[in-house]
């Protein structure tokens, strides 16, 4: 008898970065509230899910060897919260391909859940609607319901709750990714010792930054961008200050360390202008590799495996 092997379902999902990033207060739960704007990047990890007798999970790509395949990893958490709103077995087998550095500040081990709610989604036919699967994002993790959103977006609360932006064209990105990673929740910890000493300042609103975006004007752009987990990151890892500079001195508009860090990003002023300098940035030795990136795309998708492969 011939078996037949079910076609895999594959989610493609972007990375982030945070235009402006205000942190608040430590709540009594243990997060800070923020007041943040996402934006989605073209550097994306691929996600998929194929029927199994039960669930294990693969990692290749760009720093598999620092993530887990357990459930340590956000897919797996992601599969089980599928399959218990579903009322069945997290019977698949998911393969993540790593295009998003890990432990970056990009947000990638949250895209990967995101990915995989709308991969099983798909796979077991459920069709849950966005609210759904924007409540099981939001449990796995603060990033993970604007992985599935994608574009530009405000997100408050622990940057869960997310507002659409207008941002006018294509903003152009170089991304200078660092030799090792940062644990998220020891740069808030970072920030809240610095803040006991009476340090850094803190971001104010985003009203101006949200202008540039429907301008669509990357110059206006620039000295808006804004991050207070920078201090923090920068004091756990000080030679970021150099890539900082770097980038700069490469001819970017500005640079910033990409949410938790230690990824820095750099808005250029055209796509030519940001292939200039990630040539130049790789070439001075200050971070482990470069990539150039687009920005907005959309959130987690379904690749076209017609065209695709
Ligand atoms: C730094 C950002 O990437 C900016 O978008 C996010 O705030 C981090 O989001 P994330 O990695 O999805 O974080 P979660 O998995 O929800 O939380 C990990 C840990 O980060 C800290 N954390 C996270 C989000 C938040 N608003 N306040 C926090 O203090 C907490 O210590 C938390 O236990
Ligand atoms: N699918 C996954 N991909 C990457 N890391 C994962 C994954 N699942 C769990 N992890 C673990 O989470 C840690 C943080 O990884 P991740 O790449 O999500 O960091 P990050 O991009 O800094 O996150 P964020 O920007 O959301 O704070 C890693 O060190 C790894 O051990």
């Amino acid at each position: 008898m011939l078996s037949v092997v079910p076609d895999p379902v594959v989610v493609t999902v972007p990375a982030k970065v945070n235009l402006h990033l205000a942190v608040g207060d430590l709540r009594d739960d243990g997060y800070h509230e923020l007041s943040t704007v996402f934006q989605a990047l073209s550097l994306s990890d691929e996600v998929s899910v194929v029927p199994a007798d039960t669930l294990t999970v693969q990692v290749q790509g760009e720093g598999a060897q620092f993530v887990p395949t357990d459930n340590r990893n956000l897919v797996w958490r992601a599969a089980e919260a599928v399959a218990d709103r579903a009322g069945r077995e997290p019977a698949v087998k998911i393969s993540v391909r790593k295009g998003i550095p890990v432990a970056g500040g990009m947000a990638g081990g949250s895209a990967d859940a995101a990915a995989t709610l709308l991969a099983l989604d798909h796979l077991w036919g459920l069709e849950l609607d966005r609210a759904t699967l924007h409540e099981l994002a939001a449990d796995l993790g603060s990033d993970v319901p604007f992985a599935l959103h994608g574009g530009t977006a405000v997100g408050s609360g622990r940057g869960e709750h997310l507002l659409p932006v207008l941002a006018r064209d294509t903003f152009h990105w170089v991304l200078a990714l660092a030799k090792g990673g940062l644990s998220t929740p020891k740069v808030f910890a970072e920030l809240d010792r610095l803040r006991a000493e009476g340090r850094p300042p803190r971001a104010g609103t985003p009203d101006a930054l949200m202008q540039a975006l429907a301008a669509g004007d990357a110059a206006t752009l620039a000295p808006l961008l804004v991050n207070d987990l920078q201090p923090a990151a920068l004091s756990l890892m000080p030679e970021l200050r150099r890539t900082l500079r770097a980038g700069e001195a490469a001819g970017a508009l500005a640079g910033i360390v990409s949410g938790s860090g230690p990824t820095c990003a750099f808005l250029c002023a055209d796509e030519q202008s940001a292939i200039q300098v990630g040539a130049e940035l790789a070439g001075v030795g200050v971070c482990r590799t470069v990539r150039v990136a687009a920005g907005p795309v959309p959130g987690a998708r379904l690749a076209d495996i017609e065209e695709g492969r």
